[in-house]
């Protein structure tokens, strides 16, 4: 034979480029299982690699990535570098296609199992825009904005995979004047890409070793509570407002996917202090396009290539304190907002609090999020040799 499963398997945007690595369940099984998802099948990767009599089986055998996240970026490249030689070796692809599955046949799974969760703000049109609607009365840009990528701590135990459904958040928020308990009256999105950490240690951590400790890359959709969040979040930050849930795509981009996919950061408008000055390292801008499709239609395209700080710089900000980097450690990028009103990644934005509603054609009128509204988001990068590397979606549905 003289086919690879990698030509028989693969479609744009999922071919040997890619490889993202995901958990699922087979159809009436238990246990999860860790895969590389190629064209619109995952390969179960430790069955296959027990067939291929390969001594990298044990690193599959939890059923997601938590033992891959553990080891060193020489074990990461040996397991990516083994997976593409099976699926493009002749002489292999009648084992690699007697283990890939069509994804018709799974349930797709959380891929690693969270430690810490940390989200970001560092998107400049988006950290406008926001203070522009809340904080009318002040300086545009927070004052350390342009010195360090500002954050908050999330909660690692509701990231949800894709497809998970959303319930609406209860809590205090304002109604006519007067605080009340109930149900969220402005429930958001915020589209962003999320990051895992691996090969833990602790910190400091240079910029210039970000990516011996970062593994990989998906879309993530921090869903938001605007009116619990707005009366619940002076001085301290956003807390039960955001802590309900955020959703991840299932399938992990590995950072070596990314290669052509690496931009510089935008120009400093401040100069950055010695450990976050990216102007002598490998640029980590990565130029990762976005989609948001609210009921099926696309109401947005958020460019993340205007991020003003970029993952390496966020990971090394993160422990420059000497905090611990744990193995599964997530952060969020902070919402991916454009300069154009269609490239703003919340509705609070795109709808500037309500006050500009969108009209959907299957729908009606929105200024926020109604029961049984469903939220896609999408993303692709550029690949090698002119490939595409799709991210696939992050799907959630809200109930009541
Ligand atoms: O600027 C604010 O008052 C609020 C900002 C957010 O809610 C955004 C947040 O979670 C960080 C981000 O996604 O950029
Ligand atoms: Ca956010
Ligand atoms: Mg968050």
């Amino acid at each position: 034979m003289t086919t690879t499963a990698a030509q028989a398997l693969a479609r744009p945007g999922f071919d040997a480029n890619n490889l993202p690595y995901g958990a699922f369940v087979r159809t009436g099984q238990a246990q999860s299982r860790l895969g590389v998802r190629l064209g619109d099948h995952v390969l179960d990767l430790q069955a296959l690699a027990l067939d291929l009599n390969s001594d990298l089986a044990n690193w599959f055998e939890g059923g997601n990535l938590d033992s891959l996240l553990q080891g060193t970026p020489a074990d990461w490249d040996a397991v990516r570098a083994a997976i593409v030689e099976w699926v493009s070796t002749p002489a292999h692809a009648q084992t690699v296609e007697a283990h890939a599955i069509a994804l018709s046949d799974v349930e797709m799974v959380m891929p690693f199992t969270p430690a810490d969760y940390v989200d970001f703000y560092a998107s400049e049109q988006h950290a406008l825009n926001v203070g522009k609607i809340f904080r009318p009365q002040n300086p545009d840009l927070p004052a350390a904005w342009k010195q360090l990528p500002i954050g908050y701590h999330g909660r690692s135990g509701t990231l949800f995979v894709s497809g998970t459904p959303v319930a609406r958040p209860n809590g205090l928020r304002r109604v006519d004047g007067n605080i009340e308990y109930g149900p969220c009256r402005f429930l958001d999105i915020e589209a962003e890409m999320g990051f895992v950490c691996g090969n833990g240690r602790m910190g400091p951590i240079s910029l210039a070793n970000a990516d011996q400790h970062v593994f990989g890359a998906f879309i993530l959709n921090d869903w938001s509570a605007r009116d619990i969040q707005a009366f619940e979040y002076v001085p301290l930050g956003p807390f039960l407002g955001k802590s309900f849930a955020t959703s991840i795509s299932p399938w992990v981009v590995p950072l070596a996917a990314l290669s052509a996919a690496r931009i510089s950061t935008p120009t400093r408008d401040l100069p950055l202090a010695v450990y976050l000055d990216d102007a002598r390292t490998t640029p980590s801008g990565l130029d990762v396009q976005l989609e948001v499709l609210w009921n099926d239609e696309i109401v947005s395209r958020p460019p993340f290539r205007v991020m003003y700080y970029s993952y390496a710089q966020m990971v090394t900000h993160m422990v420059v304190n000497g905090a611990s980097l744990r193995a599964g450690d997530v952060f969020g990028s902070g919402t991916i907002s454009g300069d154009d009103v269609r490239q703003r990644g919340s509705f609070l934005e795109l709808t500037w609090n309500g006050a500009e509603p969108i009209t959907l054609a299957n729908g009606g009128e929105r200024k926020s999020l109604v029961d049984g509204d469903v939220i896609e988001m999408r993303a692709t990068a550029p690949g090698p040799d002119g490939s595409i590397i799709d991210f696939g979606s992050v799907i959630g549905r809200i109930t009541a």
